[in-house]
């Protein structure tokens, strides 16, 4: 057993837990609600992000955050709690000092409610042109019984006095523009009429105007409840808070239930105007909702969400470099895998779906499997399709069209992805583009016995009938061999000779080409679909600047193919 388990009997979970009281909204009126703008944003990376971490940022990783944020879009920050922590108050001073806050960017600390610690913030925030100073205290009924000792008229007190100091220490820094916050940090542990009336006293203090409005921020501190009770309970306290014209009314989920992106989408439906979150949901335990994951939520339905992740690969990698934590690879959006499809029919879809969008570019997107076009957070196509034991022919064909050129019949594209998958079943693992063209190319182009083209000579008659002339040079099993034959083109003329040089059935069922590259460049590719007699048809392929070199060695490398098979059975008759 790990340090990190018990060997605690075990119990039944009622005799340990509760269900969550519901909130007893029967008229309550989110479900019905469309979010179709995106809330303000604040970014708490650099605080409730940070205080998370196994090790909180130094000085460059949170300018490297900061900077990071600005460019996403962020126009509020949280960037820490000056007055607990000489890094986070030498930070502040430093994005003052150098003016690396852009003028249209607020800096949000944190502070409890308590004289000293409210002092040391505003020292940290002179000379700032706008910041929000955000001040809490706990208010569940647990935490008031366990960890304050006190009753609800105690913990308000707590409350008022900060909002008190926070009023005065503002107006003897005029020079700065202040927005005030408060939390009631365990809001989802607390009784509503008690969040509401220690919102409303704090509000009281500060005497927000429309103009020039108050923030109440109300945390899933910890998630206790399913995200429909969190809708509740904002919506009930959207309808409590006073004067609510002059207060923004923020949320700051939290993730215990993993429920976290659910609640701030419905806690915005409940009447939330502003969400708290970080990048990709780094944050206490089980972490804070994730802003991108929301952000690109609005965006996949049409809801322009106001942050830049145009370049989400370089986003990931700055929050792994700040965080010193990965990105998982199937978290939404942002993960390495999550435009990647493995399995067989997926792969098809996207194939066709991609294809289908080439012709309207324009129009609405409608790709099977991916909710968004991958392009609008600059990743690529090429990423999309992956190769492994659970694919299928669509994925196979649409790495080696999109990667070398080459667009196989339906058929041969079957035939080929039989080969893949037993060459990904023996290795057991994923197979690159270089390793599924270097099997394309044992199969098709190195048949190499017991024929091989060397060269041909072509003429027509230009009338009707069998027109076509031509003369080859073969070798078989290595012994050069001259043919000739006639046929209603090169190949049927070749196949002519071939036949009857060597005895052979040979029957072509299928042939096509198309070329590949531009211009004077371009190569021609043929697929030949052949067998011997009424044997098992196999496919040949070639490519060669001429296009009738390139299907006569399409037809040897089909022949050789079909030869093999043909053999085969001719083993398997006589040994029965
Ligand atoms: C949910 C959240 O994320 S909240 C933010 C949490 N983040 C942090 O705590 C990180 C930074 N905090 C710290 O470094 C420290 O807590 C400090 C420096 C702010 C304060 O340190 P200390 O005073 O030594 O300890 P501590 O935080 O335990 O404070 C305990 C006292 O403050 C009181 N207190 C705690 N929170 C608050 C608050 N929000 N407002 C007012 N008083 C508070 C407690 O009741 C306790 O009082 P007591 O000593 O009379 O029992
Ligand atoms: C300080 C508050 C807002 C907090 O981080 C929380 O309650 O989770
Ligand atoms: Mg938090």
């Amino acid at each position: 057993m790990s340090e990190n388990q018990t060997s605690e009997p075990a119990v039944h979970p009622a005799t340990k837990y509760r269900p969550f009281p519901t909130v007893g909204l029967s008229d309550r009126t989110w479900p019905g609600v469309t979010l179709d703008q995106p809330p303000v944003w604040c970014s708490v990376d650099l605080r409730d992000g940070n205080q998370a971490l196994i090790e909180p940022m130094g000085m460059a990783r949170k300018l490297r955050m900061f900077q990071g944020l600005v460019d996403i879009g962020f126009k509020e920050i949280e960037i820490g709690f000056p007055a607990a922590s000489q890094t986070d108050y030498d930070f502040c001073r430093k994005i003052i000092e150098d003016g690396l806050i852009p003028d249209d960017v607020s800096v949000q600390v944190l502070c409890q409610c308590r004289d000293e610690l409210i002092e040391r913030t505003f020292e940290a925030l002179v000379g700032a042109r706008r910041a929000i100073v955000h001040i809490y205290n706990s208010t569940s009924s647990a935490q008031r019984r366990i960890v304050f000792g006190m009753d609800q008229d105690g913990i308000i007190d707590i409350a008022r006095r900060g909002a008190r100091r926070v009023k005065t220490l503002a107006a003897a820094y005029p020079e700065t523009e202040w927005v005030f916050q408060y939390s009631p940090e365990s809001f989802t542990g607390t009784e509503l009429d008690f969040a509401a009336r220690i919102s409303n006293e704090v509000l009281a203090v500060w005497q927000p105007t429309p103009e020039h409005k108050a923030i109440i921020n109300l945390p899933a501190t910890v998630e206790m409840a399913s995200p429909n009770i969190y809708a509740d309970q904002i919506e009930w306290m959207h309808r409590h808070l006073t004067p609510r014209d002059s207060v923004i009314l923020s949320l700051h989920p939290h993730n215990d239930r993993g429920c976290a992106v659910a609640a701030a989408e419905l806690g915005q439906m409940a009447g939330a105007d502003r969400v708290e979150g970080t990048l990709f949901g780094n944050g206490e335990r089980t972490g804070n909702v994730d802003l991108v994951t929301l952000a690109l939520n609005l965006h996949s339905q049409g809801v322009s969400p106001g942050l830049d992740f145009t370049r989400i690969n370089d986003v990931v990698r700055m929050a792994e470099y700040c965080n010193q934590l990965p990105v998982h690879p199937r978290h939404p959006y942002g993960g390495e895998l999550v435009f990647t499809a493995f399995s067989g029919s997926h792969q098809d879809a996207i194939n066709k779906g991609l294809k289908d969008r080439k012709s309207h570019p324009d129009g609405v997107w409608e790709v099977p499997y991916l909710p968004i076009d991958p392009r609008d957070l600059g990743r690529t196509y090429e990423a999309v399709i992956r190769v492994n034991s659970q694919s299928g022919k669509g994925g196979v064909s649409y790495l080696l069209e999109t990667e070398y050129g080459l667009s196989l019949p339906r058929r041969m594209q079957i035939e080929f992805a039989k080969i893949v998958q037993q060459e990904a079943d023996e290795t057991g693992r994923e197979l690159t583009a270089v390793e599924i063209l270097r099997l394309f190319e044992q199969a098709y182009f190195e048949t190499g016995r017991p024929l091989a083209f060397r060269d041909y000579w072509a003429s027509s008659r230009g009338d009707a009938g069998d027109r076509h002339t031509v003369e080859a040079v073969i070798t078989n099993e290595g012994v050069e061999q001259r043919l000739k034959g006639a046929g209603n083109g090169p190949i049927a003329a070749f196949i002519d000779g071939l036949n009857q040089s060597l005895g052979l059935n040979v029957v072509i069922h299928d042939y096509t080409e198309h070329a590949r590259g531009h211009g004077a460049e371009a190569d021609a590719v043929a697929y030949v679909e052949a067998g011997i007699g009424d044997g098992k048809s196999t496919f040949g392929c070639a490519i060669d600047a001429d296009i009738i070199s390139a299907s006569l060695e399409a037809a040897v490398s089909a022949i050789n193919r079909a030869l093999v098979d043909h053999q085969k059975v001719e083993g398997q008759r006589r040994s029965a």
